[in-house]
């Protein structure tokens, strides 16, 4: 099971929005139809949604009408790149592998139109490829981080869904459970789009890892209980000071963490820090359609006419934060220091 099937006549995304009872694919067949499948949470996830744009725009130089000159095909790249740049704005892995497709035309630019197709599909590939390379070296600079026997509450889905493959916090949890560590994992639902509840528990489920659905409201009474030993959880965007944005809910499990000294980890490839940033203050926070509080899947909960809020993420500042798993180790504490010292690492 993939979740993005890369053909270079169409993008096939397996429909989160319909896990875990169906499994379908939605096949993108230009790069239009591959952004709104962004947008509409088709796919999800920030390393996974910087794939998937990377393969869109692929595909969209592949179709593009042969161009008239160079600045016609310049006006071409943009609008694609700039169409995969409005689909959603906290996950700054979409604009990282925008950044990187770019750079990649730069150093194909003056090959034939056939060729720079090519070699852009070749970027799509190795962006795959490396995706699910790292979030192995991040499951194995986290393994550590996970007593035996201990039992990990995760937050929204930052697994194989939402990635290219193997996940970032379930990556670390996947690497503990086949090193034997026999992990236990608590699975908050994350109302409103369930990513908890619809995609974490399938891929658990799927690999025999032990996973217990609780809702949201529950995480503070395990906690209470003594029954969560530490938190693993997913970034969309983390800022130079190791400020955290990631899905709705989660600076509340990080607060709940803190009061029970309870080990509060984010685990994510080094794309997701966005050093530009000095603090999570900047970071831009998704502001998605009411109806998705609403509805709980096609059940309306509440009037149509209800005012509602519906922000997809939140930012749990630094001092909450054990530690920031990543690629090339640990940043911990999480700040400036330490984040920059994983950057000179990647570079040795
Ligand atoms: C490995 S990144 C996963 C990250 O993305 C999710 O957001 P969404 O489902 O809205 O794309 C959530 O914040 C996860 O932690």
């Amino acid at each position: 099971m993939h979740t993005i099937d890369i053909r270079q006549d169409q993008i096939r995304l397996l429909d989160q929005r319909k896990l875990p009872l169906v499994e379908e694919y939605v096949a993108c067949q230009s790069y239009e139809e591959t952004a709104r499948a962004i947008t509409d949470m088709v796919v999800r996830g920030a390393p996974a949604i910087g794939v998937t744009a990377a393969a869109g725009i692929a595909l969209g130089v592949q179709q593009m009408p042969e161009p008239d000159s160079e600045a016609d095909f310049d006006a071409q790249f943009d609008t694609i790149c700039e169409t995969m740049a409005q689909t959603r704005p906290t996950a700054v892995n979409l604009f990282w592998a925008i950044n990187r497709m770019r750079e990649c035309l730069q150093r194909c630019r003056q090959a034939p139109l056939a060729q720079r197709r090519e070699t852009l599909w070749q970027e799509v590939y190795h962006l795959h490829e490396e995706d699910i390379r790292l979030n192995r070296q991040i499951g194995a600079h986290g393994l550590d981080l996970v007593p035996p026997q201990s039992t990990v509450l995760t937050h929204c889905n930052a697994g194989a869904l939402a990635t290219a493959g193997y996940g970032t916090a379930l990556g670390v949890i996947r690497a503990a459970h086949f090193a034997g560590r026999q992990v236990q994992v608590l699975a908050d639902e994350t109302r409103p789009f369930l990513q908890g509840a619809r995609l974490t528990t399938w891929e658990l489920q799927r690999d025999e890892i032990p996973v217990t659905l609780i809702t949201d409201n529950m995480a503070g009474y395990f906690m209470q209980q003594g029954r969560v030993d530490l938190v693993i959880v997913g970034a969309d965007r983390i800022a130079a000071n190791g400020d955290v944005a990631n899905k709705i809910g989660t600076y509340s499990v990080a607060i709940l963490a803190k009061e029970h000294g309870i080990p509060f980890y984010v685990a994510a490839p080094l794309s997701t820090i966005d050093r530009a940033l000095a603090s999570g203050a900047e970071i831009p926070i998704e502001q998605r359609h009411g109806d998705e509080v609403r509805t709980v899947g096609s059940q309306r909960i509440a009037a149509a006419d209800i005012e509602v809020e519906n922000p997809a993420f939140d930012v749990t500042p630094a001092k909450y934060i054990r530690g920031i798993i990543t690629e090339v180790g640990v940043a911990s504490p999480p700040d400036e220091g330490t984040i920059a010292a994983l950057f000179s690492a990647s570079n040795d």
